[in-house]
């Protein structure tokens, strides 16, 4: 497996903020990866050091096989980078947006262009300044994708974007990756519209990498557990530190099973601690149920 990016015990501060703290990855060639984490995780910063819009402070950040701080036209012209905060010729009508782009990109593809606008429907003659938040969104994203990019990195695409132009997006983007290979990152707290693209997930807190696997594997060891009593007794203090979040109610215990193998498995460990229990059902959890549930648990863990 080739990586495109590969992020080693990268530092970044801001005065007394650690933003970084140690943070290694690497985003595999020809997949979609996510990069998903709470507010002020260090996310975007991660993202600015790889594109050398930030100076890491230590560590060392390689993109398409450069390290950050020495990239040039032969990597620009093979990156696309769309952010949310990003600055945009706003004097500029659609049209002269595209046509200033263009020159920048030997291999920018006008058929693709076309499809793009078509899709996206914007229109050519309006100034950026007048345009929606979205439809800028829009084309920034258009303006980035149509010399189609060995390597997308989107923060927060989503934003402004309205559900329609969402499902456009991520379906275009889709077809895009399985047809031509795109290796794409992306940072978003859209997790419904991330659990449909990823590939594989890696969640930041606190400028560390917390976790980095396959979406399929994530989805495949976390369920929602509720067991039925056949008394209100209170579990016992000491349950197994993979059920995340025990909350009894009456006679239910619910909790998040963090490394479930399968049901016999679970049964067994069940009666091995709960002599009460009687009966418990098993539910797959959607991504943003096991990003809500690890989130508390890197909260608890802070909080420590
Ligand atoms: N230019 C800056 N100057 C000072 N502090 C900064 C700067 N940029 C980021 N930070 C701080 O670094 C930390 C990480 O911020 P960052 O924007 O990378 O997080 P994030 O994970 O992208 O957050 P969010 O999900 O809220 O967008 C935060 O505490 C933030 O306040």
């Amino acid at each position: 497996m080739s990586f495109l990016i590969e992020l080693a015990d990268l530092h970044k501060r801001f005065r007394k903020t650690e933003a970084v703290s140690g943070l290694s990855l690497q985003v595999p060639e020809g997949q979609v990866t996510a990069l998903l984490g709470p507010n002020g995780a260090g996310k975007t910063t991660t993202l600015k050091c790889l594109l050398n819009l930030h100076r890491p402070d230590s560590g060392s950040a390689t993109v398409l096989g450069c390290d950050s701080k020495k990239l040039g036209p032969a990597q620009f012209t093979q990156l696309g980078y769309v952010s949310e905060s990003m600055e945009l010729p706003l004097w500029m009508t659609v049209d002269q947006f595209l046509a200033y782009c263009r020159p920048l990109y030997p291999q920018w593809d006008r058929e693709f262009e076309a499809k793009l606008l078509t899709q996206f429907d914007l229109p050519l003659r309006t100034k950026l300044r007048d345009l929606s938040r979205g439809m800028r969104m829009k084309a920034a994203l258009l303006s980035s994708l149509a010399y189609r990019p060995k390597l997308v990195i989107l923060d927060e695409p989503f934003s402004g974007l309205d559900p329609l132009v969402r499902d456009e997006f991520i379906r275009g983007l889709l077809e895009l990756t399985e047809q031509e290979g795109w290796t794409v990152l992306i940072s978003s707290h859209d997790i419904e519209e991330v659990q449909r693209l990823a590939d594989r997930i890696a969640i930041i807190n606190r400028g560390k990498l917390a976790l980095d696997e396959t979406n399929d594997s994530l989805q495949s060891r976390f369920r929602a557990v509720e067991i039925h009593l056949t008394d209100t007794t209170k579990p016992p203090a000491q349950l197994p530190t993979t059920w995340l979040h025990p909350e009894q109610a009456a006679r239910t215990l619910r909790f998040v099973e963090s490394q479930f193998i399968d049901e016999p498995t679970l049964a067994r460990q069940i009666q091995s601690h709960l002599s009460t229990a009687l009966t418990h059902q098993t539910t797959p959890m959607t991504l943003r149920e096991i990003f809500i549930a690890l989130a508390r648990a890197y909260r608890l863990q802070d909080t420590r």
